[in-house]
């Protein structure tokens, strides 16, 4: 009897200063997401400039993980002007996961973006952001209390609709759900051949997948991976994706 390895997920990484020296990391609640929720083995990917030698590795892994991040996307990705001085920023991941995206879709690797990961997908087929969706006329605060607790923050905040005969809705299996809510931007123009998937009451674009890919894509700007035993609608989105990811370990 043949014995079926695990998938490997590529996480990507985020380039930050931890003390006086820079690293490359990916956060805790994802790799064991991906570990408890996909059943998959995660690898962290440097934010390194995109090359060739990234795309060649894309053919001994079998799915990608966009994580979510404080770093907003540098708004030249997307016609913006420029971020005030202060702004969190982080160009060794744009310049790591936005010529991925494609990439990775082309490739037929399962996909799935979180938060950042999210707007990446979108900048990454031409979308925009809105800088800060709160100062946009009818849109709500969708950002979270700094001063409250971890899990006050990563509570669940508002419903988002589910797209009829979407792909979520058939992972979900619900109209509705209750997601958390920790970003100050969010989809403004969609990209190019995205499909939205969930939107919130203010009309906020919260999911997408991508329309013409062949392998699992999904998206969402809301934290899957906080406490995804306890939340069964978190916890099969990250099935999904393992599902997928051992679609292609089978198959390659
Ligand atoms: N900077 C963007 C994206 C927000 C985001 O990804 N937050 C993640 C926080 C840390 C984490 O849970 O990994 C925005 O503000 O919209």
């Amino acid at each position: 009897m043949a014995i079926q390895r695990k998938p490997v997920v590529l996480v990507c990484a985020d380039r930050k200063m931890a003390g006086v020296h820079p690293f490359h990391m990916a956060g805790e609640k994802y790799i064991k997401a991906v570990v408890e929720g996909a059943g998959a083995i995660p690898l962290i990917l440097p934010a390194l400039a995109h090359s060739q030698d990234v795309i060649d590795l894309l053919d001994q892994v079998d799915g990608f993980l966009l994580t979510g991040g404080y770093a907003n996307i540098e708004p030249h990705h997307y016609g913006g002007p420029a971020a005030p001085s202060e702004e969190i920023i982080d160009p060794a991941r744009d310049s790591a996961t936005l010529p991925l995206i494609p990439e990775l879709v082309k490739r037929k690797i399962p996909l799935l973006g979180i938060c950042r990961g999210f707007q990446e997908i979108n900048v990454a087929f031409g979308g925009s952001i809105h800088y800060r969706v709160h100062q946009v006329e009818g849109m709500a605060d969708h950002r979270e209390d700094g001063e409250l607790t971890l899990d006050q923050q990563y509570a669940v905040a508002h419903p988002v609709t589910t797209t009829e005969a979407g792909r979520l809705r058939g992972i979900v299996g619900q109209t509705s759900i209750m997601v958390n809510s920790l970003h100050g931007q969010g989809i403004d123009r969609l990209g190019e051949g995205l499909l939205p998937e969930a939107t919130a009451d203010d009309g906020l674009i919260e999911a997408v997948s991508v329309k013409d890919a062949e392998a699992f894509t999904m998206a969402v700007q809301w934290h899957p991976e906080w406490k995804l035993q306890q939340h069964p609608q978190y916890l099969s989105l990250f099935e999904a994706f393992g599902n997928a990811c051992r679609e292609r370990a089978k198959s390659r």
